[in-house]
């Protein structure tokens, strides 16, 4: 799976590029992300402006439509299929397991990281993204947003976990409405607090059904909303 993420902040992407299972799901070639600089699209000039004031007043800046269209549009042709668009923004769709398992089957998304107040909206109406929001609270850009949706879908695509550990038991993972149960490893007891008995009882039905009256003990704690009818 290929990622391009087009940004005015690529240094960001570095470090988290080469760290854990992103890392290594790029070493061993499971997914490529490509960075694009904006910038590398602003107007030949010394300073490169990539931003300006937005008609009808208010505060703040917007990204220009064109050096967005024109990066969005040049990363197209360097490959034959063309990208899912996804724009990241507060006004967007919730992201959700859901969504990160659709995004999984996509072989390549383009991931829009704003800052300022955003995009000019021609850029929306141009490119017609997708447009999501990964929570109701504010971020300074879209580049945070866009490394949790990676995140997310990257884990799901084939070869990336290992069978030990798969996401199949995870919170909200496909289809599951119910929390995960506590997990507990060695040693068996640690300042007071033993591992439940039924764990290490090796009795595996007893195991399960352990589980899953933790995981809704849990869920109804926590998320009650999510045992609730859609
Ligand atoms: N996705 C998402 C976002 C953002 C976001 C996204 C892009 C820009 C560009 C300037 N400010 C931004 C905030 N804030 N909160 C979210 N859930």
């Amino acid at each position: 799976m290929r990622f391009d993420i087009v940004t005015l902040f690529p240094a960001i992407f570095e470090g988290y590029m080469t760290q854990g299972l992103l890392g290594k799901a790029i070493q061993r070639e499971l997914v490529q992300i490509h960075q694009h600089d904006l910038r590398d699209w602003a107007p030949q000039t010394t300073h490169k402006p990539v931003d300006d004031k937005p008609f009808g007043g208010g505060p703040g800046m917007l990204i220009q439509v064109e050096p967005t269209v024109n990066c969005v549009e040049a990363v197209e042709k360097k490959a034959d299929q063309s990208a899912r668009r996804i724009l990241l923004t507060p006004q967007g769709k919730r992201f959700d397991q859901r969504m990160a398992e659709d995004f999984a089957t996509s072989g390549r998304l383009m991931l829009l990281c704003g800052r300022y107040e955003g995009f000019d909206q021609r850029v929306t109406d141009i490119l017609e993204p997708e447009e999501v929001s990964i929570g109701d609270f504010v971020l300074n850009g879209g580049e945070v947003a866009a490394m949790v949706i990676v995140d997310a879908v990257v884990r799901l695509l084939p070869g990336v976990l290992g069978d030990e550990n798969s996401s199949i038991d995870d919170s909200f993972s496909r289809g599951n409405r119910l929390l995960e149960f506590p997990q507990y490893t060695r040693p068996r007891e640690f300042r007071g607090h033993a591992v439940p008995d039924v764990l290490t009882s090796g009795d595996h039905k007893a195991i399960a059904a352990w589980r899953e009256q933790q995981s809704l003990q849990r869920t109804k704690q926590r998320r009650s909303d999510l045992l609730r009818d859609e």
